[in-house]
């Protein structure tokens, strides 16, 4: 085509044709007439007994900006909330890995933090550095954004990704697409931002696409012996998810109002027969926030703190007995030392 020659009614479509892209694009679309791949349909079968020279085994880092859908990705993937979720950015602040053993594959998932670009503080340098170890020490990348979308935050979380270690794209909050056709011409546009092994629009809300995403990773992950228990879905201890959860419900009652520097410190952790005992602190940073935490007469950290218990219940089939305090510690997510103390590498 000469510089002058009109352009293509669908200007974004400027890719070179991939028979595979296409392909896949049909069929992630459900366009009629696409051959659905054997894993589309497949039920996630648990392990079976699989001897060690047929296992497979790999780390996948899931990697997006924040707020994309990333922990609820992998707490869908694990089968059990592993990894906190809220619709406040900046939720996620640990490597975590889950696991799931499906079939001869066991999949071990690290969740990252959302990349941060905004602050330079202590915390998000923090943050940031346990991204880019995560990228670069793994078997398979999901880099998660939301599907039709792409800005500067998403880009410089691509620019992380090393070029010899396969990546996944995930359009996320597919569900949210009203005119999925417009889709195609868009993936084609990420198709030039980075050579992505497979694209795939999908929701982490729909446990359809969650069981068929097994089998899209599948492949990626080497031959070699399971490295946690076939039935294992988390290498974090008790203590961790007893904060994590605690924050979650922090962040999930106290909304916007509540600046995202608040942290949880587990001061003590006990068992007692079929009881769990717990202390915790929510560490904020002025006074003022200490009164959101607290609320009208207490009303909001006693509800924290009911909404924390019962889930933590839930997930270790016990009786718990958590005890919640609020503190003021101005300025320690600008502080290096405090925000090691508080648990971040
Ligand atoms: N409609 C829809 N919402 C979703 C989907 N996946 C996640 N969400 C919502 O998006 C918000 C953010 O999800 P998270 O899983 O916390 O996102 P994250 O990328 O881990 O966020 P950070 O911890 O900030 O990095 C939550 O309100 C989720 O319920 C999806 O497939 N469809």
């Amino acid at each position: 085509m000469s510089p002058k020659s009109p352009k293509p009614a669908d200007a974004t479509n400027t890719a070179p044709t991939d028979p595979d892209l296409e392909a896949m694009l049909a069929r992630a679309l459900g366009q009629p007439g696409a051959e659905p791949t054997p894993a589309d349909d497949a039920p996630v079968a648990e392990a079976e007994v699989v001897p060690p020279e047929a296992q497979h085994c790999g780390f996948i880092a899931i990697v997006g900006k924040p707020n994309v859908g990333k922990s609820t990705l992998m707490n869908a993937l694990v089968g059990q909330k592993v990894s906190i979720t809220s619709r406040k950015a900046q939720t996620t602040r640990h490597r975590i890995t889950g696991m799931r053993t499906v079939n001869a594959t066991q999949f071990v998932f690290v969740d990252t933090p959302g990349f941060q670009t905004r602050h330079g503080n202590a915390l998000n340098k923090s943050l940031n550095k346990t991204v880019v170890g995560a990228v670069n020490d793994v078997d398979l990348i999901v880099f998660v954004v939301e599907a039709g979308h792409f800005n500067l935050a998403d880009a410089k979380v691509l620019s992380l990704l090393p070029a010899n270690v396969p990546a996944i794209l995930v359009a996320n909050k597919f569900d949210l697409v009203h005119r999925r056709g417009e889709l195609a011409p868009w993936l084609r546009s990420m198709q030039e931002r980075h050579a992505f092994a497979e694209y795939v629009p999908m929701s982490a809300k729909n446990p359809r696409d969650v069981s068929r995403f097994f089998g899209i990773c599948e492949k990626y992950l080497p031959q070699q012996p399971w490295m946690f228990d076939a039935e294992a879905l988390t290498d974090r201890s008790e203590r961790f998810m007893a904060a994590e959860m605690v924050r979650e419900k922090l962040f999930r009652l106290t909304g916007d109002e509540l600046p995202y520097t608040s942290t949880v410190v587990i001061d003590k952790f006990e068992e007692d027969g079929n009881l769990k005992r717990v202390a915790a602190t929510i560490v904020v940073e002025r006074d003022g926030h200490k009164g959101m935490v607290i609320g009208d007469r207490g009303e909001k950290l006693k509800r924290i703190g009911t909404e924390a218990r019962i889930e933590l219940e839930k997930l270790w089939g016990c009786k718990v007995f958590l005890e919640l305090w609020v503190k003021v510690r101005s300025g320690w997510a600008d502080d290096e030392a405090r925000v090691r103390s508080f648990g971040y590498e």
